[in-house]
Formats: C-alpha cells, structure tokens, sequence
C-alpha cells in the first residue's frame, strides 16, 4: 500500500513542535542513567505504575511515542504509563527511573500497517479536499475488545495527521476513560495542534483556562461504566454527539476533510447483541471505514454484515489492523488509578499545565440534582452499605429500584466525592429526555454534603457559579475520596 505524501523516517518533524518534558531533573532523573541502542523498526516497551517516575531522553536518532515524535535531548518524564518509545530509524535513548518492566520489543510489524492506514486516510482527505462539495474526509470506526490497542491507534493516527495539517475530529465513545474530560464522559474534539509526548491530547479548556491551544470539546454525560448497562441511552448519546459533529464540521471545510475517527469500548465487541450499538455508529456517523483489532471473528461477522454482498452499495471496507505485542491489560487498579489520575488532572491540571480549581457552597434549594439510575450505581451503593458498619440501617432508597433512568433527588452522603455534571439545560426542566440529551458544561466534584446546614460544596475549575442548571451525577465515574485534602 502506497504512503501518499509521507517519507519516512521522522515524518519531517521539526523538534521545536513537541512539547517536551521538564527541565527541572526529578528523583527519577537523578538516578544513574543508563543507555540502549535501537535498532531500526524495534520498540522500547515499559509500563510504569503511578507511584514510579521514569524518564526516556533522546540521544541521537529519531523516535516516537504513539505517533508523537520526541524532540532531542529533551527529558520525558511518565507516570502510569504502559507504552513504547518505537524508531523507524534506530536510536540511542537514555533512561532514568524505575519500571514495572521494561524491553525491547522487536515485533513491530504493526507499526508499518499503522502507517499504511494513515496513507490510505491522507488519500482520501486529499480526494475529500478536490471535491469540496462532496461527503468530507474519512469517517473511520475502530472496533475490538478491551486492551488491544484501539485508542493507541487512533493516538498515532491523529499525531500524523496533525503533523501532515490536517484537523481530525476524535470521538470517544468509552465512558471508562475521558478524552478532554474525565470518565463518565462521550466527547469529540477537532484536534489542531500537536500532541504532546507526556500528555497526549493534554489538558481541556472546559477545565479551565490552559496553555495548550486545544479546542474544547463537545460533552455528552454517559455515567455508565459500559454501554452495556442502558445500551438505548448510549445509543441516544451517540445520536446527538453525531448530529452535533456533523453540524460542526460542516462550519469548518477543513475539519471536513480531515475525517474523524471514533474510539469505541471493548463491549461493543459482542455478538450476542448482534452488534447492534456497532450498526448504530455506523448509520449515525455515516462511517466509510472500520478498522477492527484484535479479534478475526469480529472482524469476518463485521466483514460479512457491512461489507458483504448483502451490503450492496452501501457496503463499507472493514480492514483487520495488527494488534500490536506490546499492548498490555490495564487490570482493575491501574483502572481505577487512571480513573482518578483524570478527575484529579480535570480539576487540578497537570505539572507543566496546573489549574486552580474552586470552592462553591450552594444551598440545597438552589440545586436542581438528577440521579441517574444504573446497575453499577445500585452496586456502588450496597457495598458502601455493606463496608459502613455503623450504617445498620441501610437500605437503598425505594428509588435506587426504580424504572426511571433520571431522578430528581435532594442531595444526600451518597454524592459525596461524586462528580456531578453540568447541563446546558435549566434547572427547571422536568423532562427526562432533555435530561438526558443535553450537553455538558462541565463537572463539578462534590466535596461536602451538609444535610444538617441544608448546602453542598462543590469544586469547580471555574470562579463563577454555573447559575440555573440540571446537574446529574451517577454510578460511574466511583466516588474519588481524597482529592481534596
Ligand atoms: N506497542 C506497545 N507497547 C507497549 N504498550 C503498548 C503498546 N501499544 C499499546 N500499549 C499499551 O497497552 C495498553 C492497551 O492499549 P490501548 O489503551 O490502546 O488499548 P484499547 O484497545 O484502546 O483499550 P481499551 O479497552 O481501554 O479501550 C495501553 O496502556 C497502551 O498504552
């Protein structure tokens, strides 16, 4: 497959672009260094926990990580990372610090099919750009069980399109993880300015106001651990972030032609349900490409339902992507560390992008609080109830049994350490669906509840009070005890 528009290695990056890491040497930086060599097309794969400080400098050749290229002799500083710093054309790194584990990984075959992709994506920008009344650029959907890769794919994809101009449109559809929002969240972005090493996308503007030039994204609230747990309400939520994108991208031709890509959960991999949350990302986002990883007989029940001869002239190519050998489970704590690494980042920024959240008391009579009904909730809520001992009493409220998705509920302890999402609609709206659909503003962490004093106390990014809106908290994200001291 051709490379239109790309030569390789290095992909012609001035190093000036990245975002590099601090100068400032930590603990980590401080220890003896050591130094590897690297051959061409190899990886240095390390997974490093939250409590471990590990740092990769760039000695002579060229790398990236994830489609981002590392600047030279910058110091990138990682923490709760599983990764790999891989060279199309060799490389000496020198690293500092400690890992779990730590290798060189020499099946990297992946990585040139990761590239062939993202030649065939600039072709078709490039035809979506001679044809500026046509459909716009690539709409591509990558599919796969859990851990397989996808979003270190759609990373390397929009690192490189970015790189070549192009303004790629990223959907996440995986509530577990945010993207320029913490978990809990679908959102888009139009993605215009490079990625950086150490931060990925990097920190929203919806959090506050940043130094990266990142677009704020689009919000919907989907406080499910899985879709899977109100599959219809996460098929609405898809429907509305779709005809909002759309909408956008038809103000902005060169968005249009950039394409978007959507992240998608490992649970959407499931036959049982007939993929239909899959066809439903299909129509509503007029996909004209899935990337499936990870798994063949996903890929031959997607090859037969979208692209076989009963598709017809709406058939749609379903490619099988290489899952690459590196990519490792994130198993229940790393989840949970990474959850809480995200609200906390949401709210307090990072170390080279630090914010300054605020304290918000508001009485219980100028709050208008959805509860928003779900299994991972009702489970949240019994076995807090099952480790307070001192809570003999308690039972879940004869609303947690309820068949309504959203509950109009006076605050209570339960929200406690909860984040509370901000709606685009009017605290008086008594319809659910309005609830339900309405975009976000933001998050608000909820940090005290006084039942006694009747008011709540709230962190926000943001000085100003959010004035008269819903606000809708739910099971998942799970409750963050300690961030704030
Ligand atoms: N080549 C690689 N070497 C080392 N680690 C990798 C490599 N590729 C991906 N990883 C890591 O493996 C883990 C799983 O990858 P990733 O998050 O991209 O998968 P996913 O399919 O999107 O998972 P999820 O189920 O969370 O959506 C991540 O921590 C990622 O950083």
């Amino acid at each position: 497959m051709a490379l239109p528009g790309l030569s390789l290695p290095g992909l012609g990056l001035q190093s000036s672009h990245i975002a590099s890491g601090s100068n400032v040497p930590n603990a980590a930086a401080q220890q003896t260094a050591r130094q590897e060599d690297l051959a061409p097309r190899t990886e240095w794969r390390f997974e490093v926990n939250f409590q471990q400080q590990y740092t990769i400098r760039i000695l002579s050749g060229n790398a990236e990580l994830f489609g981002v290229e590392l600047a030279s002799n910058q110091p990138y500083n990682f923490s709760g990372i599983k990764g790999a710093i891989f060279t199309w054309q060799g490389c000496r790194l020198e690293i500092s610090g400690e890992a779990e584990s730590e290798y060189l990984g020499q099946e990297t075959d992946y990585a040139v099919e990761w590239l062939n992709v993202h030649g065939m994506l600039e072709t078709a920008r490039d035809d979506a750009q001679s044809t500026p009344n046509g459909d716009g650029g690539p709409r591509v959907l990558v599919v796969g069980p859990d851990y397989v890769g996808k979003s270190s794919l759609i990373r390397s994809l929009t690192a490189w399109a970015v790189q070549s101009g192009w303004t790629p449109t990223i959907v996440n559809g995986d509530p577990r993880e945010g993207l320029l929002a913490p978990p809990g969240s679908m959102s888009a972005v139009t993605v215009g300015s490079w990625l950086s090493v150490e931060d990925g996308y990097g920190i929203s503007p919806i959090s506050g106001p940043t130094v990266s030039p990142v677009k704020a994204p689009l919000v919907y609230h989907c406080p499910y651990t899985s879709p899977t747990e109100k599959p219809e309400i996460y098929k609405s939520l898809l429907t509305r972030t779709a005809l909002s994108v759309t909408n956008k991208l038809e103000e902005n031709a060169l968005a249009k032609h950039s394409g978007l890509i959507i992240d998608t959960p490992g649970a959407l991999n499931d036959p049982r349900s007939n993929y239909a949350t899959v066809a439903h990302i299909v129509s509503e986002f007029s996909i004209s490409l899935i990337l499936t990883l990870g798994s063949e007989r996903l890929s031959n029940d997607l090859i037969r339902r979208f692209s076989g001869t009963t598709a017809g002239a709406d058939a749609i190519p379903v490619l099988r992507i290489t899952k690459p050998a590196g990519a490792a489970e994130k198993d229940a704590q790393f989840m949970k560390q990474l959850q809480n690494q995200q609200i906390r980042q949401y709210f307090f920024g990072s170390s080279k992008d630090p914010l300054n959240p605020h304290s918000h008391t508001i009485a219980f009579a100028d709050l208008n609080i959805w509860r928003a009904n779900s299994r991972s909730l009702t489970q949240a809520m019994n076995s807090s109830a099952t480790m307070d001992d001192s809570d003999d009493d308690y039972a879940p409220t004869s609303s947690m049994g309820s068949s309504q998705d959203f509950e109009r509920v006076t605050p209570s302890q339960e929200m406690l350490g909860r984040l509370v999402a901000i709606k685009f609609c009017a605290g008086s709206e008594t319809d659910e669906v309005a609830i339900r659909d309405s975009a976000v503003m933001g998050f608000a962490y909820v940090s005290e509840v006084d039942e006694g004093k009747k008011r709540v106390r709230f962190l926000s990014p943001h000085p100003q009070r959010w004035g008269d809106r819903a606000m809708v908290w739910g099971g998942w994200p799970e409750a963050v005890v300690d961030l704030v001291g």
